[in-house]
């Protein structure tokens, strides 16, 4: 991708600029007087998200993370398209998919009448995408940094048959204090516990972490809040067409085995991931669309 010609087409002078990036990857830099935000072209992610009344920003990048074809950038937003987790046909794809690891089309970028910024990028099936799933597909992601982050993925099926579709936003809060953080919004609620053979168990209070914590919650009707006295700051997730979340955090063992994260990074994010994941599975019917939104603040 040539930045000139990005700049040339798809720039918005004093809010919105292309650059090279790490890695030579092209990097979208927004700074609309609301917030700033980075955003990666390859891998459709969001990367950096501060709005400007904060300090601090809503997003976790590791310093270690990787900047190259065929892999993950270790922070910010992950997509996991199509689907998340481990290859669910056992076929030895990926995991979480393979749209998190590949470059993306710029679409259109825009200022909203209320003076945010978006911008879209996507994706169409290709012989070699159709090569690891074999579907007809466009995918969009729509990203739209104001005071808040609203992040919208539409997934639209173009061939003649439904396709079963699990997903996320694998996002990585940046924390203060693992230790002092708390997840509201998930009480009472049944979870897979993936750290104990993927029991099914209900939760008691507010989700705390003291140790590795892999869990899928299933039916999650309300809007969730990471409370983080440490940073001084709430941050709210809202979202649509998602009925499970996924709370993350790999502690000390897998986090020193993780060589894109510092043995102590753990302490300095938490991903709590709206998804549709483990029974909560869409079917995307011929000519059909699915929406999956969220939409962060900081409070
Ligand atoms: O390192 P990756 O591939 O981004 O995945 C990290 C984690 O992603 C989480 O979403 C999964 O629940 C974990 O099981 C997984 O380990």
């Amino acid at each position: 991708m040539n930045i000139d010609q990005l700049n040339t087409d798809y720039g918005i002078p004093g809010n919105l600029t292309f650059a090279t990036g790490k890695g030579g990857f092209p990097m979208i830099h927004i700074d609309n007087g609301k917030a700033k935000a980075l955003i990666s072209v390859y891998s459709g992610q969001v990367l950096s998200f501060q709005p400007a009344t904060e300090t601090t920003d809503l997003m976790f990048l590791s310093e270690k993370a990787y900047y190259a074809e065929g892999k993950a950038i270790k922070g910010g937003i992950p997509i996991c398209w199509p689907w998340f987790g481990p290859d669910p046909e056992g076929l030895n794809r990926p995991s979480h998919g393979f749209v998190r690891n590949r470059l993306w089309n710029v679409l259109e970028t825009a200022t909203t009448a209320d003076g945010a910024t978006k911008v879209i990028l996507g994706l169409k099936d290709t012989e070699e995408t159709r090569g690891i799933w074999p579907q007809t597909f466009e995918l969009a992601i729509a990203i739209t940094v104001s005071t808040t982050l609203t992040v919208e993925l539409i997934t639209r099926n173009l061939g003649n048959k439904s396709f079963p579709l699990t997903q996320a936003f694998h996002t990585y809060f940046q924390v203060g204090d693992i230790n002092r953080v708390e997840v509201l919004g998930l009480e009472n609620t049944q979870y897979l516990d993936k750290v104990d053979g993927g029991v099914e168990k209900t939760q008691l209070g507010a989700v705390a972490i003291a140790n590795e914590v892999d869990r899928i919650y299933l039916n999650v009707t309300n809007e969730l809040v990471i409370n983080d006295p440490a940073l001084n700051r709430r941050i709210r997730i809202k979202s649509s067409g998602s009925k499970s979340t996924v709370v993350w955090n790999p502690w000390v063992t897998i986090c020193a085995n993780m060589a894109d994260l510092d043995d102590t990074d753990y302490q300095r994010f938490l991903c709590v991931e709206t998804t549709n994941a483990a029974t909560d599975i869409v079917e995307v019917p011929p000519d059909g669309e699915f929406r999956l939104e969220v939409i962060y603040s900081i409070e």
